[in-house]
Order: structure tokens, then C-alpha cells, then sequence
């Protein structure tokens, strides 16, 4: 699958721009803030309907202007599939596959699998333990929609219990029975959720470590640890345990929307102690392997979207990581870059087909 040509419309800093694209590597190169990384981000949002760096719809319009329009004509499975997604102020988005307007977006996501790397992704690194459930779930659900439902289901039935925590609180009452009928529909779900993560982190594991040891062509060791109350507790007690607690603080403190990963290097959290350029590396491989895992579950090549991929890597992890695209297990690529002759020098050694866009 590829995308053959790329049409925006007022989309962030661009009026309208046109883009004829190649089958395997496109290189958009041009200073700080001359919008390659947009560039990058329109494909994004085509195929997931959101944008990658901004999900507030109406800052994506450019400043001064109306409206939106992102379009693009995808080759998958041979067939032509053209996706247009367009956004008016004070009107809700609309996306459209072959002219025809989807009636939930949910239903689009899937149909054009892809991986961004971007230096944003440090988030997952630095920020609270959100970000990465985020990641998580959002690999997982790609392909496990009864996963995908759980959590709907398990999200819904947590809001109502805290909102029953809060009416127990201004009423200064409390109902233990009530509470357990929330309880006894979450514990199912806990179960599930919870080893549904166990058995995709068995798997997601050894494909990242390999990628990360490709990119750093060392020993050093990374890994993630699953961290989840639910290892040692079951849910029933937990919920349990916590009702005293949880009626304090007016909300569930225990479940798995408590669940983290840690990130490590050398058995150390990477956060504190990474350099800058193994917490790329990191960051790079965690997004190689989602690649991996997506392209494996779903038998699609996902479009890969490298931003500002060279920044911070030293030559050496360079080399490692073009020679990994350099692969017939990649696809369609997009590259953003500030300098013209390190992106044309890089590419150069590939024998892949290439295009460079100085914007
Ligand atoms: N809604 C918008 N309207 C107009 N301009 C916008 C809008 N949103 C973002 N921009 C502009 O887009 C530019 C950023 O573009 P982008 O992030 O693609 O740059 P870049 O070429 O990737 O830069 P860098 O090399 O620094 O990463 C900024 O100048 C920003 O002001």
C-alpha cells in the first residue's frame, strides 16, 4: 500500500500544496518551521483522522482561513482508495472514502495502517503514565476489537462508579452494596484487559528489544516492565481493599487505568538515566516494533512517517536505521529533515527509488 499523491488546502502553514509522490521514499527537507513536519501530519491525519501533533481540529485550519481539506489517493490491494478529510470552523469534520462520508470516523481507522516517529514521542518517555497506557491500548485495539469494546465498557462503568463516590460524598452517605454492583462488572473486565496486556507485551517484547540492539549495535539491555497492581491482587480484592480509600478521594484508585510501563536501559528507568540519543533509540525501536506488530496482525505494510529522524542520532545509529528501511520489510517512507545533503547523502546509500521536496 502507498500513498500516490498528497492535496492540501489551508491545512496549518500551507495554502494549498500538491504532492506527487514516490512509490518507496519521500524526503521533505527546508528550514525550522517551513512545515515538513505538517506535511507528515496530513498523511497522519488521512489515515487516522486526526492530526499526529495537534487533536484540536480547528487549529489545524491556517490562521485567518474557513476550512480544511487534506486529500490523497491511496494504491491498496491494487485498488484506488481516495480518502479526503476536511474540517470547517463551528462544523464537524468530515471524512470521506471514494466521495463517500463515513458515519462514524472510528470506522475509517485501520484501513491505511500508519507509524509516526517524531521527536514528540519523548512524551512517552517524560509525561505520566497515560501516555503510555495510550500507546498500549492504541497498539493492542488495532487489531483486538473485543479488546478495543472492553475498554470502552470498562471506562464508562468507571466514571459511573466515581460519579457514585461523589454523590456518596455530598450526600455523606454510603451505600456498599451499590458499589458492588459497579465492582461486579468490572472485575471481569479487569481480567481481561489485564492479561490481554500480559500476552501482548510476551509478544511486543523481543521484537523490540531486536530493534533496539539493530539500532544501537550494542548490548546494551532495554526493556519494559509491565507495571500492574493486578499481578499479584485479584480485582475483586483490590476493589475491595481500596473502598475506604476510594471513598475519601472521591474516585476508583485501583484498576487498570492505574497500569504503567517502565521504560529501561541497563535495568536503570531510561528517563532519568538515557542520553538523549539511546532515549531516541528508545523511542525508535518502541515504534518499529509497533510497526512490526501492526504489519504482522494486520498483513498491511504500514506508511512509515520518520520526523526529524536524523536529530540526535549519531552517524552510526544513522547508518544502522537506513539500512533497517533499506529492507523489503518496509514500505512507503517519509522523511523530514533540515539539510538537504546529510537527508540526499543518507538515501543515496539505499537502493531504494527516492524523491526529495525542498519546501
Ligand atoms: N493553523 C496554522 N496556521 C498557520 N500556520 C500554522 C498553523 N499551525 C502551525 N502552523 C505553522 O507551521 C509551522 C511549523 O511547521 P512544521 O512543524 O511543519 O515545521 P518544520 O519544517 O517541521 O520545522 P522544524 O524543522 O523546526 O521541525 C510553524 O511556522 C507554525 O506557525
Amino acid at each position: 500500500m502507498h500513498l500516490t499523491n498528497l492535496h492540501l488546502i489551508n491545512y496549518k502553514s500551507f495554502e494549498a500544496a500538491d504532492f506527487d509522490l514516490d512509490e518507496r521514499i519521500n524526503c521533505f527537507v527546508g528550514n525550522n518551521g517551513i512545515g515538513k513536519t505538517n506535511v507528515l501530519d496530513a498523511i497522519y491525519h488521512l489515515a487516522l483522522t486526526k492530526s499526529y501533533f495537534n487533536p484540536i481540529t480547528v487549529q489545524n485550519i491556517k490562521h485567518g482561513e474557513e476550512f480544511f481539506v487534506i486529500s490523497g489517493e491511496f494504491l491498496k490491494n491494487e485498488q484506488v482508495e481516495k480518502i479526503t478529510v476536511s474540517a470547517k470552523r463551528g462544523n464537524k469534520k468530515v471524512v470521506k472514502r471514494n466521495g463517500k462520508i463515513y458515519d462514524k470516523l472510528s470506522e475509517h481507522i485501520g484501513l491505511i495502517p500508519v507509524v509516526i516517529i517524531s521527536p514528540a514521542d519523548r512524551d512517552l518517555i517524560t509525561e505520566g503514565s497515560d501516555t503510555r497506557r495510550k500507546f498500549l491500548d492504541s497498539v493492542i485495539s488495532l487489531e483486538n476489537s473485543v479488546y478495543f469494546n472492553n475498554l470502552i465498557k470498562y471506562n464508562k462503568l468507571i466514571q459511573q462508579r466515581n460519579a457514585l463516590l461523589k454523590y456518596f460524598a455530598a450526600n455523606r452517605k454510603f451505600d456498599s452494596a451499590a458499589l458492588q454492583v459497579y465492582d461486579e462488572q468490572l472485575i471481569p473486565l479487569v481480567k481481561e484487559i489485564h492479561l490481554t496486556r500480559v500476552e501482548f507485551l510476551e509478544q511486543f517484547l523481543p521484537i523490540f528489544k531486536d530493534f533496539y540492539a539493530q539500532i544501537s549495535s550494542s548490548s546494551e539491555e532495554v526493556t519494559i516492565h509491565y507495571k500492574s497492581d493486578l499481578h499479584n491482587t485479584s480485582a475483586a480484592q483490590l476493589f475491595t481493599q481500596a473502598q475506604q480509600k476510594d471513598m475519601h478521594l472521591q474516585y476508583t484508585s485501583v484498576g487498570v487505568h492505574k497500569d504503567d510501563l517502565i521504560f529501561t536501559l541497563q535495568d536503570h528507568p531510561i528517563k532519568k538515566y538515557g542520553s538523549q540519543g539511546q532515549q531516541k533509540s528508545f523511542l525508535t525501536a518502541l515504534k518499529l516494533a509497533q510497526f512490526q506488530f501492526i504489519k504482522e496482525r494486520s498483513g498491511v505494510t504500514p506508511i512509515l512517517l520518520l520526523d526529524d529522524i536524523f536529530d540526535k542520532l549519531d552517524e552510526n545509529r544513522v547508518s544502522q536505521l537506513i539500512n533497517m528501511v533499506n529492507d523489503d520489510r518496509f514500505g512507503q517512507i517519509f522523511i523530514s529533515d533540515t539539510h538537504t545533503d546529510r537527508t540526499e547523502a543518507v538515501i543515496k546509500t539505499t537502493d531504494q527509488s527516492y524523491k526529495i521536496f525542498e519546501l
